[in-house]
């Protein structure tokens, strides 16, 4: 086969002349002047060829075909820095070569598409796209038209987009209609946008499969269709947080070219029943008092977070509850040994092997039945009691514009743990300085009010059941999930939000130990601190005080690679001034 694809020959750039080789895995073409001394050499893995055009052609600012019968244009990925942000910026690169002969023309344009097929597997061929118009500077339309679109045409993916016109529109469609003959599904909005197609995904998968999402020990069906994210919203935190930029060129070349990132997703339980999915934040107390705040600020677009987080902050809040924690084995890693989760991560490719041992092709989205924890003895639960500014728990890093490093720094993407980060309460400075450290290197776990754990499960409660009278068990008995359970849950998460949180406004209880912890710039509000803070879950309020949620290693597939290591762009593969600059930076 390898030898098959094989091709060599003179090609002209120009007027400069050119050896060209292909080999299985690679396309290069060294410079050969007049003496047949050989100078550059440019080179693109096979993987990241985007297309391969007859004539001379351009498709941006707009298509334009020049039909020669001895050219062709081939289009690569490219990659370059990305200024501020930690990953890499990827560009389409795009060079035009002549051949001395139509036949030999033909032969190149032959060999290198079907190398392409051989070698990139997981491209897509058939797209399915949500469009949210609305989500983050309501620009997701434009962003899809204008840049995103003419790329799918030029790798031939054919697309079927959907603009919606309400609120779960795109997870009911992923629920109900017929999903035959697509690859993957692209969502362009922001992370409520890539949440939609999680549950819709999530849900169809385990409905497929008879399993029920309701009981946390059942193991899930992975989803056999990739998502795309193009960034289109507010704070587009799986996408930074999975490819390092937030950029929708980058993000289509991603899923052009068929990447594929394995993700963590935690189930949210309350009283036997799944609440929602999660693969950012699940957090309570400072975060989930943003979220809520946020919520009466809508209008002011991506801003409102920063506004309502001084708010937050200046209202001097802490809450009191009860967290119970199921470590994960510390031999494979820590939330504190300082490494950071990039592309091809050791930690994450072992966990891969361990989740899916019976594969050759771990991580082989089609076995069946693999048991996520077989192996592991589930362990021994760690109970905690006490005021709490923020209880967070983080499948990933949670990286983002806010917080280049993210919630957890070294949390992974894909090892089927998540970090679950305690902050007692402190002094207002002091908690300050925490979420400084966010925006910066500096650990913000290392303060003595911080803890932090690498956990497989975590249970929250009041102090005494204040709250509900359920709970849940892992391996408890479970309801089975049907259209009544489920009109159930999407009630509670449609009505149940407002109705908590009015609730929770006019208990205001506030304890005795609470009156001296908060006074501060309460008169801001001009109301007493409530006793219960709420859920943010992935930028969603939950309806329950009182949850139980479980990690399900790589149960959903992206089309990215991870963080690409902006330090090693001197081994990347089309020659630029960019990675000349950085060769001699990191000599
Ligand atoms: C002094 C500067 C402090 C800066 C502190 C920055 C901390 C930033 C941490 C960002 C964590 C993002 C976690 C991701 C959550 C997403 O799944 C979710 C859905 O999109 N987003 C949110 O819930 C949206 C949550 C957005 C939270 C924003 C919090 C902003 C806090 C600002 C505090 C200012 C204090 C100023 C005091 C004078
Ligand atoms: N046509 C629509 N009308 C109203 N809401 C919609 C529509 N389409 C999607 N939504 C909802 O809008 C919410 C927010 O969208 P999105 O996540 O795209 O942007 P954002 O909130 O600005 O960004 P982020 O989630 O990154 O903070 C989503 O939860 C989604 O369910
Ligand atoms: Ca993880």
């Amino acid at each position: 086969m390898e030898t098959d694809l094989r091709l060599e020959s003179s090609l002209w750039v120009g007027n400069k002349r050119y050896l060209a080789v292909l080999t299985g895995w690679h396309f290069k073409w060294t410079e050969v002047d007049k003496k047949n001394r050989q100078k550059k050499t440019f080179s693109v893995p096979v993987a990241e060829v985007v297309g391969v055009e007859e004539g001379r052609v351009e498709i941006l600012p707009q298509k334009l075909v020049e039909d020669t019968d001895k050219d062709f244009t081939v289009f690569y990925v490219k990659r370059s820095s990305s200024g501020g942000s930690y990953g890499l910026l990827w560009r389409l690169g795009r060079t035009q070569f002549s051949c001395p002969s139509r036949v030999l023309r033909d032969q190149w344009i032959n060999h290198l598409r079907s190398a392409l097929k051989t070698h990139s597997p997981l491209r897509p061929h058939r797209l399915l796209v949500f469009v949210n118009p609305f989500g983050g500077k309501r620009k997701g339309r434009q962003i899809y038209h204008s840049l995103v679109a003419p790329l799918f045409e030029l790798a031939g993916i054919s697309s079927h987009v959907i603009v919606t016109e309400r609120a779960n529109q795109a997870r009911d469609h992923l629920l109900k209609k017929d999903l035959t003959g697509f690859d993957g599904v692209v969502c362009v909005g922001g992370d409520g946008m890539f949440s939609e197609i999680l549950h819709g995904l999530i849900g169809r998968t385990q409905q497929e499969a008879g399993l029920c999402e309701n009981d946390p020990a059942v193991t899930l069906q992975p989803c056999p269709l990739h998502i795309g994210i193009i960034p289109a919203g507010s704070t587009d935190c799986v996408c930074h947080a999975t490819v390092g930029v937030i950029d929708p060129v980058t993000s289509a070349l991603h899923i052009i070219i068929g990447d594929s990132q394995p993700l963590d997703v935690c189930s949210v339980h309350h009283a036997s029943a799944l609440v929602r999915y999660s693969v950012s934040l699940v957090g309570y107390g400072f975060y989930g008092d943003v979220l809520a705040e946020s919520e009466k600020h809508r209008w002011m677009g991506p801003l409102r977070y920063d506004y309502s987080g001084t708010m937050v902050y200046l209202s001097n809040r802490s809450y009191s509850g009860v967290v119970q924690y199921l470590p994960a084995d510390p031999l494979l890693s820590s939330p504190r040994d300082k490494t950071r989760c990039l592309s091809g991560c050791s930690v994450c490719s072992r966990s891969t092997e361990k989740l899916f041992p019976n594969t050759s092709d771990s991580g082989s989205l089609y076995s069946s039945h693999y048991s996520q924890f077989s192996t592991d003895s589930e362990g021994e639960w760690v109970s905690v009691e006490g005021r709490f500014r923020c209880v967070s728990l983080t499948c990933m890093s949670s990286s983002c514009a806010r917080s280049p490093l993210g919630l957890s720094p070294s949390a992974h993407l894909a090892d089927g743990t998540g970090d679950l980060i305690l902050v007692w309460d402190t002094h207002p400075l002091a908690f300050l300085k925490f979420l400084y450290r966010h925006t910066s290197t500096e650990d913000q776990f290392d303060l003595p009010f911080v803890e932090v754990h690498r956990v497989k499960a975590v249970r929250f409660s009041l102090p005494g059941g204040r709250e509900e009278e359920g709970h849940e068990e892992i391996g408890g008995s479970s309801s089975r999930i049907d259209e009544e359970e489920r009109a159930r849950v999407d009630a509670v998460s449609r009505n149940g939000s407002q109705q908590h949180l009015a609730e929770r406004d006019m208990r205001q209880e506030v304890t005795n130990e609470q009156k001296t912890a908060t006074p501060f710039l309460c008169g801001l509000c001009c109301k007493k601190a409530p006793a219960v803070s709420v859920w943010n879950c992935d930028g969603e309020i939950l309806p329950f005080t009182e949850i139980l949620c479980k990690i399900h290693g790589q149960l959903v597939r992206l089309y990215a690679r991870g963080i690409e290591d902006g330090a090693a762009i001197h081994n990347c593969t089309v020659e630029t001034d960019e990675c000349e600059r950085r060769r001699v930076l990191n000599k």
